[in-house]
């Protein structure tokens, strides 16, 4: 698996700790930014990423922000990118069973990093199911057309 990762500085020391879970676990990523806390805008890292993802040069992605709201938002815009905002373990892996979410949004400033490093782990982790939550997921497909 290849992760795509950015944040912006509300996230990034939450970021620096998914980054340490990543390697880890074994798992490739490249970091899209940002290099440090110097105030910077969101959506720009989020088109980066969800972009990566979109193409398929990615796997997944995963945006943390202050709140992990504007990150969803923004990567929700990218055709073929279904990023969840997640901020308990239930509907982490939830989102990948029945979402297939290729994007994880969190925000640094909502949770611990404890909490954030199982919501990845998890979510990392989780297969998605398949069955009748494709057939809803070709309905969210043809929303983008
Ligand atoms: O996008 C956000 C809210 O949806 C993030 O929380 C940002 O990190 C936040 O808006 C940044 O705010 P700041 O006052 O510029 O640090």
């Amino acid at each position: 698996m290849k992760v795509a990762l950015g944040s912006d500085h509300g996230g990034y020391n939450l970021k620096t700790k998914i980054k340490e879970l990543l390697e880890q676990k074994g798992i490739k990523y490249h970091d899209f930014g940002p290099d440090s806390t110097d105030s910077v805008d969101y959506p720009d890292f989020a088109k980066e990423v969800a972009n990566g993802v979109a193409s398929g040069d990615y796997d997944r992605g995963i945006l943390i922000c202050g709140t992990g709201i504007g990150m969803s938002i923004a990567a929700n815009k990218v055709k073929g990118v279904r990023a969840a905002l997640c901020h308990d373990v239930f509907s982490a892996k939830a989102t990948r069973l029945h979402n297939n979410s290729n994007v994880l949004a969190m925000g640094e400033r909502v949770i611990g990093t404890e909490l954030a490093l199982e919501i990845a782990r998890t979510w990392l982790d989780t297969e998605f199911e398949g069955g009748r939550h494709q057939r809803r997921i070709d309905k969210i497909s043809q929303l983008e057309e």
